[in-house]
């Protein structure tokens, strides 16, 4: 069984010798650039290594074109390189990382990636096999509305990559058969889905509000202290029955949540970790000028568990959050996470 050696390895590797990685998989324009840019500057540049597994691409775009697979296609990545990356970064060892130039569609220059105390994986296909998934300390996976994702995935390739709608359009069509085989599987594999979707029956432009399966593979904070499950608050958690027909905790923000009532909720989730400072300044930002209180608090979040991941790792050897505010060793490493989080 490779894959639990691989986590026995890393799992026994002296502390403070391996990073904490996280993993932010979803299709093509599902958010995870978003997400992990603000989550990125709220850790600050020295303490986190960003890469996109998309740079395994074993096909450039023109080669592709006379493929029977699109880039979501495993064929069509370097899987087992990507394996073997992910096990050498979880152990504190840096790679030479391929590179996929979006812009060009060409593949270029590889280059030096050295992790930091964070890692965050984002890309296609991070969960895509046992090997992978063994390298995570926690995994995420984006899940707006198709509709949404295809408005997105439109806007950002005509803007940014070069693309006509209808170009867009036609290739979001030739992926769908190898998104549902290879894609939204890896679904079933995250400690927590986001989706990020239009207020019900509203357009887009009113809003989105998200809502969030915390599954019971992560130590999520407690959140019943300052929410219930009525659905008619804006902010509530409620016990849902996830696609497997298992229960799962589903904490819904409605886009139009109130200050009062996001402030409540952010200070229980940062609490919890025993830190006296106020959550980072950076998280909720789409893009310059536009701010979303959802996404603020997704990003918390997962902060949250990076903080306690950080402090298991460093010694304590735990892997519930603390009910007090932690006091010794572990807690001072745990705040010095924090501090540079709050930073
Ligand atoms: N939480 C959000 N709220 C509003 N808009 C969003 C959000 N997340 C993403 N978007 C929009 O979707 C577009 C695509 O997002 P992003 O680049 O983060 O996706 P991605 O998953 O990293 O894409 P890819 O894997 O194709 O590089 C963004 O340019 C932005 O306009
Ligand atoms: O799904 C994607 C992730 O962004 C890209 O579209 C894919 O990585 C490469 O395709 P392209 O030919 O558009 O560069």
């Amino acid at each position: 069984m490779p894959h639990k050696q691989a986590l026995l390895r890393r799992l026994t590797r002296p502390a403070g010798h391996r990073p904490v990685m996280l993993a932010i998989a979803g299709d093509s324009a599902a958010g995870k650039s978003t997400l992990t840019r603000g989550l990125a500057e709220a850790i600050g540049s020295e303490r986190v290594a960003w890469m996109c597994v998309d740079d395994y691409h074993r096909y450039d775009r023109e080669e592709r074109r006379g493929l029977p697979f699109t880039p979501l296609h495993p064929a069509c990545n370097y899987m087992e390189v990507m394996e073997q990356h992910l096990q050498l970064l979880a152990m504190g060892e840096p790679i030479l990382k391929p590179v996929y130039d979006h812009h060009t569609g060409k593949l270029v220059r590889p280059e030096l990636f050295v992790p930091a105390e964070h890692v965050i994986v984002e890309g296609l296909l991070p969960l895509a096999s046992p090997l992978s998934r063994a390298c995570f300390d926690l995994t995420v996976y984006l899940d707006p509305p198709e509709e949404l994702r295809r408005a997105w995935k439109v806007r950002r390739d005509t803007r940014d990559r070069g693309y006509r709608d209808e170009e867009v359009l036609a290739e979001l069509a030739r992926r769908e058969a190898d998104a549902a085989s290879f894609i939204r599987p890896q679904r079933q594999y995250a400690d927590i889905v986001v989706r990020f979707a239009p207020i019900e029956g509203r357009p887009v432009s009113e809003g989105l509000s998200t809502t969030v399966l915390l599954r019971p593979t992560a130590p999520h904070p407690d959140l019943s202290t300052v929410l219930t499950e009525d659905t008619r608050e804006a902010i509530h958690l409620k016990l849902v029955r996830d696609l497997d027909g298992k229960p799962v905790d589903a904490l819904h923000v409605h886009a139009y949540a109130s200050p009062e009532k996001s402030a409540a909720v952010k200070a229980a989730i940062w609490g919890a970790l025993g830190v006296d400072r106020e959550p980072p300044p950076s998280l909720g930002l789409v893009e310059p000028g536009v701010r979303s209180e959802p996404l603020a608090i997704v990003q918390l979040l997962i902060l949250y568990h990076l903080v306690l991941a950080r402090r298991t790792h460093d010694g304590s050897g735990e892997s519930a959050p603390p009910a007090e505010p932690p006091t010794g060793e572990p807690a001072a490493n745990a705040a010095s996470v924090a501090s540079a989080v709050a930073r």
